[in-house]
Order: C-alpha cells, then structure tokens, then sequence
C-alpha cells in the first residue's frame, strides 16, 4: 500500500483577495505569484502549512468547476489532494479497488503537476485529488 501525503486543500472562493484574508491573519505568506491552470478554470493562490498548501481557487471562466461549485454551494472548502509517487499506477491500483475517476487519464494541475480526480459519491461526499509531482517531492 503506498504511503499518502496531504498535498493539499482547496478552498473554493469568488475573489482571491477577499479569500486571502483569513490566512493572512493567521501569519501565513502566499507561496509565490497566482498560476492560472486553464485546463481546469482556475487561479490558484496557494499558501504553505508545513508540508500542505491551502490553494484558493476562483474561476476564470464561466464552465470552470469552481464556478458550478460556488453558483450551487458558496464559497467553502472543495476537496482534499493526496501526493502519489505514480499516478498512473495508483489510477490503476484503485480502479481495481472499485474506484471511480472522473479522469480517465490524468490532466496537468499546479507547478507543473499532473492530477486526477475521483467522484464525491466514492469519496464518502468529498471530492478526492490525486497528485504526481514532476520531480524530487514524489518521494513520499
Ligand atoms: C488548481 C488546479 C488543480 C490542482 O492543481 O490542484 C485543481 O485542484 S482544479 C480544481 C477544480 N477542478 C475540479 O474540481 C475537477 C473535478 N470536478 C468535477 O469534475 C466536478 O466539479 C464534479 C465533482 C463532477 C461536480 O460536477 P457538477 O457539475 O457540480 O456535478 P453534480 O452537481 O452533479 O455533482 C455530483 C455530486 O457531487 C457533489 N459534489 C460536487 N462537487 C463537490 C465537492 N467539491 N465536494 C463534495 N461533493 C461535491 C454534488 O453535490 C452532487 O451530489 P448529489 O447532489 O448528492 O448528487
Ligand atoms: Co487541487
């Protein structure tokens, strides 16, 4: 059985700067500049806790998933993301365990990462990342 690794959560919101807010007052610092990631719709301002970002995701465009996410359910906590070492084979690992992707091949994420999502039903109601870095950070 692999070893997991909370990469990170994601937190759903309208405005990066108003969602900043509270993790600013907590003393945390964001982890470089915004990245889009135009596969998925979004902008990412991702802040370090120990060894897990919080990544704040607002939409950039209107059939981005964070703009069906806030339209039915508000601005809030979106899913967790675990790091694997290879994606490909834990896709296939959990596919034999029942698993439902809602990829069928993984597609790119933040910094160059290559994710993949399983269906909240499978995820007892919450919405499940896998993430495979591109380098070093895999060794888990
Ligand atoms: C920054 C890039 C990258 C990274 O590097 O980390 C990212 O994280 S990108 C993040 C955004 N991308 C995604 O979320 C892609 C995967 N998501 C999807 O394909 C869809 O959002 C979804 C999960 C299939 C939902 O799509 P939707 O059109 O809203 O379908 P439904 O409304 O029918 O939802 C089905 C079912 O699931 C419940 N749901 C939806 N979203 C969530 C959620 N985030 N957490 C928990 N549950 C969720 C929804 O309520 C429905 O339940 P029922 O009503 O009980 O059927
Ligand atoms: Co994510």
């Amino acid at each position: 059985m692999p070893v997991m690794h909370l990469d990170h959560v994601a937190v759903a919101t309208p405005d990066l700067d108003a969602g900043s807010a509270p993790y600013l007052a907590l003393g945390l610092h964001p982890e470089g500049p915004d990245e889009d990631v135009t596969s998925q719709g979004v902008r990412v301002r991702a802040f370090q806790v120990g060894e897990t970002l919080i990544e704040l995701l607002m939409p950039t465009r209107p059939d981005s998933p964070i703009a069906a996410y806030l339209e039915k359910r508000g601005p809030g906590l979106h899913h967790t993301a675990y790091r694997v070492a290879d994606l490909d084979a834990e896709m296939i690992r959990l596919r034999g365990e029942g698993a439902r992707f809602l990829n069928d091949v993984p597609t790119p994420g933040r910094a160059g990462t290559r994710v993949a999502f399983l269906h909240p039903k499978w995820g007892a109601g919450t919405l499940i990342e896998l993430v495979e870095h591109p380098h070093a950070g895999n060794e888990i």
